[in-house]
């Protein structure tokens, strides 16, 4: 094994699964490198639930194979399940009893000696901003409160790689922030995070790669600016004040979209540094300095839509929480 591939938390190759006559999975590739956030993103029903299901060994793959921390999925599934923490779109908490006792569970189910256990449970109740409910059956929290139990809960273990499915789905924006800053810390802390999301600013927040999941296939994959370069409508757009300057700029520079009212011109750009440098150098060769220069590169909206044909906003808005 390669230096390389020790790195990788997870590595999938060509996973399948079907449902009858349905092909969920239909032939995934995943690479994630130890200490990354890797955002699985796709619509209802793309495939991501069951992605996360067959790499957190809940369920089988049809075909294909996949390591996570080094462990196969199919040979090694205690020691994969050893390595991992998994925050599901059905929580593992128990509405019944205490967000305390809901921890003490994990502890035990961890074996963890009892002095270490309460230990630790309260250094994450306090973490999580817990502590004063602590006491309260976890019925009575919050959705906020309940992810953040939940995801307290998946950390009693100390897992190296953690699957977050839809962590934020359902939240208000304020508690959707706080989730950003704990999945922040996690990783700063040298954890992988491997998250799915319907959620575009979601991925394009936390992400080092986001996969792009579509009808059971990975449509695209890259950094949230490489997945942004993929579509049209990145330019640069120089702004004049003097009409005699702007009719200069805009009849030496080729391929621009004029504004002659605003005095604005866009020149097509994908927003690369060597792209910007070759504007500037011509702009500072023809004597012509613009009065405001601005980048725009197309939003992940503009992405999934065009690699998936569905918009953004409809693939949200399609919020499970409220459709069951
Ligand atoms: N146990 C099952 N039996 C039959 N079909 C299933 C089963 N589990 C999932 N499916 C189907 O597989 C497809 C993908 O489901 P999955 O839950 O993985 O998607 P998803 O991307 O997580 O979507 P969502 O955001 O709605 O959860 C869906 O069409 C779903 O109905």
């Amino acid at each position: 094994m390669t230096t390389t591939d020790d790195e990788l938390a997870i590595e999938a190759t060509a996973l399948r699964k079907a449902y009858g006559d349905r092909t969920v999975l239909d032939g995934i590739d995943l690479r994630v490198p130890a200490g990354t956030v890797f955002a699985l993103l796709g619509p209802n029903g793309a495939g991501k639930t069951t992605a996360v299901n067959i790499l957190s060994t809940l369920i089988s793959a049809d075909g294909g194979e996949a390591r996570i921390a080094g462990h196969d999925i199919r040979t090694q599934a205690q020691s994969v399940r050893a390595a991992i923490g998994v925050t599901g779109q059905f929580s593992a908490v128990d509405g019944l009893i205490t967000g305390e006792e809901n921890m003490l569970l994990m502890a035990d189910l961890h074996h963890l000696p009892k002095g270490e256990g309460r230990r630790v449970i309260a250094e994450l109740l306090d973490r999580f901003d817990l502590t004063e409910a602590a006491g309260k059956p976890a019925s009575t929290y919050s959705g906020g409160m309940k992810r953040r139990l939940d995801i307290a809960m998946t950390l009693v273990g100390s897992p190296r790689i953690i699957f977050l499915d839809e962590p934020t789905t359902g939240l208000d924006p304020r508690s959707r922030h706080t989730m950003w800053q704990i999945i922040r810390e996690l990783v700063s802390g040298g954890t992988t995070v491997f998250l799915t999301t319907q959620y575009l600013e979601e991925a394009d927040q936390l992400a080092d790669r986001i996969a792009v999941l579509n009808d059971g296939r990975l449509v695209a994959e890259g950094s949230a600016q490489e997945l942004k370069r993929l579509v049209p409508g990145g330019h640069v757009r120089l702004r004049f004040s003097d009409p005699v300057t702007y009719e200069q700029a805009a009849t030496e520079l080729r391929e621009t979209t004029r504004d002659d009212e605003a005095l604005v011109l866009q020149v097509p750009s994908g927003g690369t540094q060597r792209e910007l440098r070759a504007i500037l150098d011509w702009l500072d060769a023809a004597g012509i300095e613009a009065d405001e220069l601005s980048v725009h590169t197309p939003d992940l909206d503009d992405v999934f839509f065009a690699l998936t044909g569905t918009p953004a906003a409809a693939a949200a808005s399609t919020d499970k929480e409220t459709v069951r």
